[in-house]
């Protein structure tokens, strides 16, 4: 039975797509049976651009607008599914997905319409080890499906202020959602990604992050993914980081990142 883990905050730009394919990536490598979804409504879904897959025939939109009326998706999965090259299974979006957050928006039922895509994941839960939700940077009603859906958070921040405020705005709609429709929730860890070891103000802001969060009683995950040119070059190719670059500092992060998870989940 998989777990589901949202890669989510709610500032853009702070690693969040990259985390969710590297770590798919890295479990792959050792085994497990990855599904990636992606759940990024707000116009640019880069995990499927990302896995190759920018006109999908069939996408999450499809899934979750059947979901929405309740229509039996079982035949469905098996054209939304796709298979990357490097084995993880994934779920595309597409621009449309904005427009099922309206639909969503407006549905009348409040239980009903925050757990549609939980719906969907319950379907699939049995085929994988670990399901990795892809949330786009925003609080609507799609993040709140996503924290439905999720067993975790693992949040991903920058060492930098901006990426912070997306901490705080993340952590308190996971305690809405666990009063609403996901009493279960947890928030896994903070992730700091595209650590710049090069600037005092990325490596002290860092520090004082690990610390502050780490008081808070956060789990602040000691692996740190560093920025690398590697890491925005393998977008164009298709293929994670991993394959990409299996030398790359944020290759081995990645798979450190992975270890410590998996130690941590024990
Ligand atoms: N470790 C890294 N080093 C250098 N560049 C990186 C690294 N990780 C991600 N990037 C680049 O930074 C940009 C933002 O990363 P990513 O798309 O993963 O963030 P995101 O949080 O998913 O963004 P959005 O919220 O817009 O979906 C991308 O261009 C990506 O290629």
């Amino acid at each position: 039975m998989a777990k589901v883990i949202a890669v989510a905050n709610q500032k853009g730009g702070v690693g969040k797509t990259a985390t969710a394919i590297s770590m798919g990536a890295a479990l792959v490598e050792k085994g497990y049976k990855v599904l990636l979804v992606d759940v990024d409504d707000s116009g640019n879904p880069s995990l499927s651009k990302c896995l190759g897959a920018e006109a999908p025939e069939a996408s999450l939109v499809d899934l979750m607008l059947m979901a929405f009326l309740n229509r039996d998706i079982s035949k469905e999965l098996n054209h939304v599914i796709l298979t990357h090259e490097e084995g993880m299974d994934f779920i595309a979006a597409e621009n449309k997905l904005a427009g099922v957050t309206d639909m969503l928006s407006a549905g009348t039922d409040d239980y009903e319409k925050k757990t549609v895509l939980k719906r969907i994941i319950d379907e699939v839960r049995k085929q994988y080890d670990f399901i990795i939700l892809d949330a786009a940077p925003a609080l609507n009603i799609m993040s709140i499906n996503v924290l439905t859906a999720a067993d975790e958070v693992i949040i991903t921040t920058q060492p930098q202020g901006a990426a912070e405020e997306g901490i705080g705005e993340l952590i308190s709609s996971a305690g809405e959602v666990r009063k609403h429709s996901n009493p279960n929730l947890i928030v896994k860890g903070l992730l700091i990604t595209m650590l710049d070891a090069r600037t005092n103000y990325n490596k002290s802001k860092a520090t004082e992050m690990t610390d502050g969060y780490t008081e808070l009683g956060m789990k602040v995950f000691h692996t740190r993914i560093p920025r690398a040119v590697a890491a925005e070059e393998c977008v164009e190719k298709k293929i994670s980081i991993l394959k990409y670059d299996p030398k790359s500092k944020v290759t081995a992060a990645y798979r450190a990142f992975v270890d410590e998870y998996l130690r941590y989940n024990k």
